[in-house]
């Protein structure tokens, strides 16, 4: 199977629903990405943001209201879902129920009038492809398949037939998170294998940072920031992508400039620290601020460090994945959490002095754009 993919091109595409009588509700607002071919790209953010849409608009299963969509270069607005040469797997696995798997991936080919034994051999070259235990299923009816292998069915039909483009629309959500793991990693491989332009949508941000070479971030019908999960882990461009990355979530804490000191408080202590060099011309005097902290940023100091503040624990929380522990403590009436190495057991009522690095304070304006 040779790749056919596609340079994937978004350009400033805005799409709006009429909802009863009401007036037209806008869900993407000149949402603009471009993919190189090969590339995957994630696309993150929170329920009802527009992600399903913005794949709906891709596969040509809705037509934007402005904006254009092209293809190495050429406009696809004018096609049909079925000319675009779209891959899409959805959360449901959407099989023909009353064909065997051998059928699913066949159908294709069939319509397409391809003598029996080309699309007999078409399917076993896919089967060969999909790996351990695929040619076990052609046999099997769609009903009888878990829903780990409903979706490795669901892939392979779309991998049969090398599309342009690839959308991955929450394809692992109904799976148990062991075989999450394992059908992501498959994925991941076949999607390498044959560098596929895929835009893969999910709600979880590990799943997007495993899958997509860039993420980009959305919000309320916007594309607010693309880039690597570095870029914009230590660059969010604002305090909604500085939030929404990372887990637990950055802490913010209201803040302004005092002479040449950024000064925040948490609870009843006031914290300060000298004005970067790059923020001098950039911060107005007394102007207003919000400073965010990372969990994993809090270090154990010793009391009375410099920007430091004691606290108390009510909650500790043991992290598997990152063989870390959660420790929820409270400074006054403030509550956050700190992200802190194992090398020391941590107790409920407890105190401990818990650190802030300068070089890990974010500053936002008072709109929340970072600094
Ligand atoms: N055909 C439609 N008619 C009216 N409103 C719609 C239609 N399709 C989507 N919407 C609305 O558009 C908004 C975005 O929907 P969309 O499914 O794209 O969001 P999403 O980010 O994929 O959400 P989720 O993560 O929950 O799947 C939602 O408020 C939804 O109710």
């Amino acid at each position: 199977m040779t790749s056919t993919s596609s340079e994937l091109h978004i350009i400033r595409v805005s799409k709006s629903f009429q909802t009863g009588r009401r007036a037209r509700v806008p869900v993407l607002q000149e949402a603009s990405l471009w993919l190189r071919r090969g590339e995957s790209v994630s696309v993150l953010g929170p329920t009802g943001c527009g992600k399903s849409t913005l794949l709906r608009l891709i596969a040509g299963l809705d037509q934007p209201d402005s904006g254009s969509i092209t293809f190495d270069g050429e406009a696809v607005d004018h096609l049909s879902p079925y000319q675009r040469g779209i891959g899409f797997v959805f959360q449901n696995y959407a099989l023909y129920p009353h064909f065997k798997v051998h059928g699913n991936i066949a159908f294709y080919f069939r319509l397409r009038r391809w003598t029996p034994d080309a699309v007999d051999d078409k399917v076993h070259e896919t089967a060969a492809i999909m790996g351990m235990g695929f040619e076990a299923l052609l046999g099997r009816m769609p009903r009888n398949l878990s829903g780990g292998e409903k979706q490795r069915v669901a892939l392979a039909r779309c991998i049969s037939h090398s599309p342009r483009v690839l959308l991955l629309d929450e394809p692992f959500s109904n799976l148990d998170a062991s075989l999450r793991l394992k059908t992501r990693s498959e994925v991941k491989r076949l999607v390498e294998r044959f560098g596929l332009t895929t835009v893969f949508v999910t709600h979880d941000q590990s799943e997007a940072v495993a899958m997509g070479h860039r993420l980009a971030i959305m919000h309320a019908g916007e594309i607010i920031q693309v880039g690597t999960f570095q870029e914009l882990y230590q660059q969010p461009l604002n305090q909604f992508v500085a939030g929404f990355l990372g887990s637990p979530p950055m802490h913010f804490f209201k803040g302004w400039r005092q002479g040449d000191d950024i000064v925040f408080d948490i609870g009843q202590t006031r914290l300060r620290t000298p004005v970067p060099d790059r923020l001098q011309h950039r911060l107005a005097p007394d102007s207003r601020l919000q400073i965010g902290l990372r969990p994993e940023h809090f270090y154990l100091a010793e009391p009375d460090a410099p920007l430091s503040l004691p606290c108390d624990i009510d909650s500790v929380e043991m992290l598997v994945s990152d063989a870390a522990q959660l420790v929820y403590v409270k400074h006054g009436s403030t509550k956050f959490c700190a992200k802190l190495s194992l090398q020391y057991a941590h107790r409920p009522h407890d105190t401990i002095w818990l650190g802030l690095p300068p070089a890990h304070i974010h500053v936002f304006d008072a709109d929340g754009k970072r600094l």
